[in-house]
């Protein structure tokens, strides 16, 4: 039976790559494309097929950062799929990053330098907005809408006698002095991007401590610095394309800099060739590649408590449940709307 795969933010960088990599690997996978954008979502199955003229590559319109478009793509899933082997959690953005030139100069010339280049601590913030379901847009997008769709697909992640992978690609920019219990949309700091990224890596441990009894496993990766579309909207085009040999050199020195991403999505392909079960719950599997450009995935201990991963699982839960909540209450208004409108005529 062929295996069925998920992709979100699919028509771009790392997740394009990855479905690049999966059908050089397997032709005779069902890959789903989750996407946002449909214009580029068709544009990225045409570039799939073209190398893989046999593929089977499926298009799902899916705005992970809006409660309705999650709960109507997961429906759209289960009518069209009766089970999911590998769920690729990537869409993921980074509104307005500002960048600190002085602490990237001070970084530079200190005993850090190697850490900085890494994970960017103390580099960048980011400027977030509120959305239309009234969430933070960061947290919405990085975090709850895949944490629903997760809650969604359930019934074809969990099925008896059937393993299921859920993989989100996470940061090394992930850190626990970004993320806080008492605010974890983040509404107050400045870090949304490394907020969400570290919940994810909380939430990932959540999930397989109340799903792997029932066949669903849940890992995280962080691809590397990779250029694309979101690194490019921290600093001017025209001065990364300046910098670039510079970047290969600092390669050299940290095997963080994978650049491309065909070498990003090292560690969520090398995920798919792996049996679930034998994978770490508490591990960051990360894409590095080296000097010489060859690529391997390293799994490295993540900072996590238990106590704080459940903690932030039954806060999205609640969440979950008074979102559902309202729109069911919005739904019922349309619904006496229209009636009172046919009485009325
Ligand atoms: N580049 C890097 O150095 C690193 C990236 N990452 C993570 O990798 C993941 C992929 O990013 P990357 O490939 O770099 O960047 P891209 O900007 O190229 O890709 C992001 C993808 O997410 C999609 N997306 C964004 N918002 C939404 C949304 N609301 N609903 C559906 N899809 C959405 C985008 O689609 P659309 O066309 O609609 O915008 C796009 O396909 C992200 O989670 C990012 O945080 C992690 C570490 C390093
Ligand atoms: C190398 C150049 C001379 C100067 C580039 C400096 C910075 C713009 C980069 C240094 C470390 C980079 C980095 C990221 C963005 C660009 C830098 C800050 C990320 C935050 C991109 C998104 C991620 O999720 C992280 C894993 C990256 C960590 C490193």
């Amino acid at each position: 039976m062929e295996k069925v795969i998920l992709v979100t933010g699919a028509n771009s960088g790392i997740g394009l790559a990855l479905c690049e990599r999966l059908l050089s690997e397997d032709l005779g996978l069902q890959l789903c494309l989750a996407c946002r954008n449909m214009q580029r979502a068709v544009a990225a199955r045409s570039a799939l097929l073209t190398s893989h003229p046999d593929a089977h590559i499926d298009l799902l319109h899916m705005d992970v950062g809006s409660v309705r478009s999650v709960l109507n793509a997961a429906q759209e899933v289960k009518a069209r799929y009766n089970r999911l082997d590998y769920l690729y959690l990537n869409a993921g953005i980074m509104p307005n990053p500002q960048f600190d030139l002085r602490a990237f100069f001070k970084g530079l010339f200190s005993s850090n330098v190697v850490n900085m280049f890494a994970t960017a601590e103390g580099l960048l913030t980011q400027q977030d907005r509120v959305n239309k379901d009234g969430l933070q847009e960061v947290f919405a997008t990085n975090l709850f809408g895949h944490f629903l769709l997760v809650r969604e697909l359930e019934p074809v992640l969990c099925q008896a006698g059937h393993t299921s992978q859920v993989v989100w690609t996470s940061s090394s920019n992930a850190r626990r002095s970004a993320f806080s219990l008492d605010d974890v949309q983040h509404r107050l700091g400045t870090e949304p991007y490394a907020s969400s990224k570290y919940a994810s890596d909380l939430l990932s441990v959540a999930l397989n401590r109340h799903h792997n009894s029932r066949g669903m496993f849940s890992s995280v990766i962080c691809p590397g610095l990779v250029m694309t579309n979101l690194t490019y909207g921290i600093l001017p085009s025209f001065f990364w394309r300046l910098i670039m040999p510079v970047m290969y050199l600092i390669r050299i020195f940290t095997n963080t800099f994978t650049l491309t991403a065909y070498n990003g999505a090292e560690a969520l392909h090398s995920l798919f060739l792996q049996n679930p079960e034998s994978l770490d719950p508490r591990a960051k599997y990360h894409s590095l590649t080296s000097g010489m450009g060859i690529n391997y995935t390293k799994a490295r201990q993540m900072d996590i408590h238990d106590d704080m991963s459940e903690t932030l699982y039954e806060k999205l839960l609640e969440m979950e449940k008074s979102l559902r909540r309202k729109l069911k209450e919005e739904e019922d208004d349309k619904q006496a709307y229209r009636k009172y409108l046919l009485q009325t005529e």
